[in-house]
């Protein structure tokens, strides 16, 4: 089956600085897809890439097909993420965030209160569903923020770090609702800290250093902390080892 989700030798830099360095992943329909790395590894920039907030230097996009600087109505009302501050209006309440949000994203005006309350239940904010999102905890504006993701049943979704502030409750309905969207044939590409989250959650774990992915982990194998450093200590040695090669030439 086609990708989903496709960068292919993205770079970018911020000014002088090497943000990506030829980052590749492809992520199928049906495949959750974690990315693991070091704070500043280029995760949250390849994230951007992928959902039309930054032009890369060089390089491909494509979600379902189509550049995500350019994205068709019909292939946006079929993405979700979050990716940076959550699509949420912090003047209005839980409930009308949903609704709104559905809205965005084509889903018609009978069905949209039946999606906002339906995910509304899922992510277990129901208490607050008349709260304005501004006096939301935290945690409860993150599930708030990945509930506007998914409120509209995406076939594609891309989240950045969607569980840093959740407690474990939360952990565990954000990782339930990541599966049943892959079941029901969604691509997901997911960035975390959490290594035994990953582990539960990911059909596939890419290590991404020095920005760009510098290997692949089997989520159900042992010593996930262990095999993520080895590739990070190959890759850094590798660098070093071609840096030495271009002073000798030189
Ligand atoms: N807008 C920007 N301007 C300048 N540099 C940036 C900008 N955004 C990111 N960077 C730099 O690009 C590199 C990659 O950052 P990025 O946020 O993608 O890392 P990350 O893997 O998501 O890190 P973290 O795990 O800490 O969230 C870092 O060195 C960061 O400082």
């Amino acid at each position: 089956m086609p990708e989903a989700l496709l960068l292919d030798d993205v770079h970018h830099a911020f000014g002088g600085h090497r943000a990506l360095t030829g980052l590749s992943l492809a992520v199928a329909p049906g495949e959750v897809v974690a990315m693991i790395g070091l704070n500043g590894a280029g995760k949250t920039t390849a994230l951007r890439v992928l959902t039309g907030r930054l032009r890369p230097t060089s390089g491909t996009a494509r979600v379902l097909g189509r550049d995500p600087a350019r994205l068709p109505v019909d292939a946006a009302r079929r993405l979700g993420h979050v990716v940076g501050a959550a699509l949420v209006d912090p003047a209005l309440t839980v409930a009308e965030n949903l609704r709104v949000a559905a809205a965005l994203h084509g889903v018609d005006r009978d069905r949209s209160s039946s999606a906002a309350g339906a995910v509304c239940d899922r992510l277990d904010l129901g208490a607050w569903a008349h709260v304005p999102a501004r006096a939301l905890s935290l945690g409860n504006a993150q599930r708030l923020g990945v509930a506007c993701a998914v409120v509209h049943s995406p076939s594609v979704l891309v989240l950045d770090e969607p569980t840093s502030a959740l407690d474990p409750r939360g952990v565990v309905l954000v990782r339930e609702l990541v599966r049943e969207r892959a079941a029901a044939g969604a691509a997901v590409l997911v960035s975390s800290h959490h290594l035994d989250e990953v582990a539960r959650v990911a059909d596939r774990v890419l290590a991404v250093h020095g920005g760009r992915v510098v290997g692949s982990l089997d989520p159900g194998g042992a010593e996930l902390e262990r095999r993520f450093f080895d590739l990070v200590l190959a890759a850094d040695s590798a660098g070093a080892s071609a840096a030495a090669s271009t002073r000798d030439a030189a």
